[in-house]
């Protein structure tokens, strides 16, 4: 088996070897204290997950099915220009982006498509999809094609090695988040989300940490949700999280590496310069954890890197009018 790091020291390894990306730790300080009278007031925990319109809100098998197969197309949502993007209606609202993805699955159960059962997702045809993520704009959403190819390719791994039945995964990591994720990227090759960066096999793991989370989440840490690690999950190294660590003066890009974003080119999965933001994004979180805890040592406020992502990722939603001068790598891959 090869040496393969996983997130918190692949994170750790490339942040001390980063050429073009650097963590500040004035920025780490400053976030840390936005998360430390956030989760103080209570206005953001573990039960914000479910506070989303579109997120299931009762803790039950068809939540843990959702969240499968919601978290197996949870990539690439990103349109070139801002006009150009693939939206859906639920609910009298437009929904773009990762939205657009859980509005297109609700749509489609309230329409009883068994759009969350194995054995419908497994043999599902391009029409049946197509029709399940028909657009409400001039725009399609990225990346069908592999959409489909990963959603029968999960659904057929459920039925042939777990009885067509995801609880039975959950079953099998004895409530470890770490054998949950082994258990998932061993099985379901779409989550394999590793690469290599100076020459050591590096896991950033994004997809099948946030299903971890999601879990975790939606469950409130009971039942499916129960995990005796959840602190050792990472934040979930998107194209989002970044731009909202350099808004905060957690990261800073090197002048190249903001002239080459500027220029809105797309980069190619595995450079070096995609390795840098992910890596150390995912250790500045680490560190924004750390100096957190620190700050909440007399209160038992639950503090993980999921949080602080959740906190992050939605923060950059609501004000994302604040970032537009931080512009985000741009990608197209089925990893995030
Ligand atoms: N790091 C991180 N990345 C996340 C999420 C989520 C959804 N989680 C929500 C559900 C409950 C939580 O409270 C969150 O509100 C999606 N993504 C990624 O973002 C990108 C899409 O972005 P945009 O184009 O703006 O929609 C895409 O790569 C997608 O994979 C997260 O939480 N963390």
């Amino acid at each position: 088996m090869k040496n393969l790091l996983t997130p918190r020291a692949a994170g750790k390894f490339i942040a001390e070897k980063s050429k073009d990306v650097f963590i500040l730790d004035e920025g780490i300080k400053s976030v840390a204290e936005v998360m430390a009278t956030c989760l103080k007031s209570g206005r953001y925990s573990i039960k914000s997950w479910k506070q989303h319109d579109l997120n299931p809100k009762k803790m039950d098998k068809a939540a843990l099915d959702w969240i499968f197969v919601a978290d197996t197309l949870n990539f690439s949502f990103w349109s070139a220009d801002d006009t150009e993007k693939y939206v859906v209606k639920y609910g009298g609202k437009d929904y773009t982006g990762y939205w657009s993805l859980c509005a297109a699955m609700n749509r489609a159960i309230d329409e009883g498509i068994p759009v969350t059962d194995p054995q419908y997702y497994a043999n599902i045809t391009k029409d049946q999809l197509a029709h399940i993520f028909r657009s409400d704009s001039d725009y399609e959403i990225p990346m069908f094609a592999q959409r489909l190819e990963v959603l029968q390719d999960a659904g057929q791994v459920l039925l042939q090695q777990f009885n067509g039945n995801f609880a039975n995964v959950i079953e099998q990591c004895n409530k470890s988040a770490q054998s949950l994720i082994k258990i998932v990227v061993e099985h379901f090759k779409s989550y394999r989300d590793e690469t290599k960066y100076e020459d050591e096999d590096v896991a950033i793991y994004k997809r099948v940490q946030i299903l971890v989370a999601d879990i975790w989440a939606c469950f409130e840490g009971e039942g499916y949700g129960e995990f005796n690690d959840i602190e050792t999950i990472t934040m979930f190294a998107d194209y989002r999280i970044p731009q909202a660590l350099v808004y905060f003066g957690a990261l800073k890009y090197s002048d190249d590496l903001m002239e080459f974003l500027k220029q809105d080119k797309m980069m190619t999965s595995g450079e070096r310069l995609e390795v840098e933001i992910r890596g150390c994004s995912i250790w500045a979180t680490e560190l924004i954890a750390e100096e957190t805890r620190k700050l909440l040592s007399d209160t038992n406020i639950t503090v993980n890197s999921i949080l602080i992502d959740h906190y992050l990722w939605d923060y950059r939603r609501e004000f994302a009018d604040k970032m537009t001068d931080i512009p985000f790598h741009k990608i197209r891959c089925i990893y995030y």
